[in-house]
C-alpha cells in the first residue's frame, strides 16, 4: 500500500446507549479506492461523518494526510458527497457550483474551467444552465459529485455515490473514478452495489459493529470461499439492494 492518507484507530462510537461503532481500525493508501460495505443502519455512514468531522469520535482517533480529525485545514483537501443531496433548488446548476466553489476559494478563470471540466465529467455540461427543480433524482445525484470534485480533492468521501444513477451512467463514473486515482486521488466510498464494490482496491466490511474484513475483493471471496461478493453480503445478514 501506498502511504495512508486516511489512518482510523480504534474508533468507537455510540448513539445513547446504542453502540454503533466498536474498536474499528483501518488505514487507506494514497491512490486507492477504498469501499465500506455493511448492512444498512451497521454505521457506514455514521463513520463517514466522523471522518468529515460532523459527528463527534467517542474513542479512538481519525486523520487524514496526518491531520488530526475534526481539522479544517483537512476539509480543504477533502471532497465529500452526502447520502442526500445538499443543492440549491431554486438554483441553477452553474449558480450551484459557483457558491460551493466560491468556498472552496475558486473564482474567476479557474472556476470556469472547474465547472466546464466536473460538468463533462458527470455528463452534465449540457445543462449547466436549467435550475434544479427541472433536475431528476439521477441528475442531482450527479451534480453533487460534481461539486464535490471542483477543488480538485486528494481524497473523495463518497456515502453511496451512485444511487438513482443509471448503470451506463454508472460505469463511465467509475472510469472516472479509475482515472482519478491514477492521478493520486484517494477514493472512500459506501456502497450496497456489489459491481461497485468490486471494482475497489479493498473492501471493510462492518457487522455489529465491527469491521470484520478488511482485505480485497478477491482475497474476501477466498476467505468466505464463495464465487460472489454478494453471497458474503447475504451471509454477514444485509440485503444487497440497489435502493
Ligand atoms: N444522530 C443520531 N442519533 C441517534 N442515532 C443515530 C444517529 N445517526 C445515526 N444513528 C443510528 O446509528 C445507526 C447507524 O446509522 P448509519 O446511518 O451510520 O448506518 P448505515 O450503515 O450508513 O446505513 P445505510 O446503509 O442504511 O445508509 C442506525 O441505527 C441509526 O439509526
Amino acid at each position: 500500500m501506498n502511504s495512508a492518507i486516511v489512518s482510523i484507530t480504534n474508533v468507537s462510537k455510540s448513539f445513547g446507549n446504542q453502540q454503533i461503532l466498536e474498536d474499528v481500525s483501518l488505514t487507506v493508501g494514497t491512490g486507492e479506492i477504498f469501499g465500506l460495505l455493511g448492512p444498512s443502519g451497521s454505521g457506514k455512514t455514521t463513520l463517514v461523518k466522523m471522518m468529515m468531522g460532523i459527528e463527534s469520535i467517542n474513542s479512538g482517533n481519525i486523520s487524514i494526510a496526518g491531520l488530526e480529525i475534526p481539522s479544517f485545514e483537512a476539509k480543504k483537501i477533502i471532497g465529500y458527497m452526502a447520502q442526500s443531496d445538499a443543492l440549491y433548488l431554486d438554483l441553477t446548476a452553474k449558480e450551484n457550483l459557483e457558491f460551493f466553489g466560491s468556498l472552496y476559494g475558486l473564482k474567476g478563470k479557474k472556476l470556469k474551467e472547474r465547472i466546464q471540466l466536473v460538468m463533462e465529467m458527470v455528463d452534465l455540461q449540457n445543462h449547466l444552465h436549467k435550475t434544479l427543480h427541472q433536475y431528476s433524482g439521477g441528475m442531482k445525484r450527479r451534480l453533487s459529485l460534481a461539486i464535490s470534485l471542483l477543488h480538485e480533492p486528494k481524497l473523495l468521501i463518497l456515502d453511496e455515490p451512485t444511487v438513482g444513477i443509471d448503470p451506463v451512467l454508472r460505469k463511465s463514473i467509475w472510469g472516472q473514478f479509475q482515472t482519478l486515482t491514477k492521478q493520486g486521488t484517494t477514493i472512500f466510498l459506501t456502497t450496497h452495489v456489489m459491481d461497485e464494490a468490486e471494482k475497489c482496491d479493498r473492501l471493510g466490511l462492518i457487522q455489529s459493529g465491527k469491521l470484520i474484513v478488511n482485505d480485497t475483493p478477491e482475497k474476501m471471496k477466498e476467505m468466505y470461499r464463495v464465487n460472489t461478493l454478494e453471497e458474503i453480503f447475504l451471509a454477514v445478514g444485509g440485503a444487497a439492494h440497489d435502493h
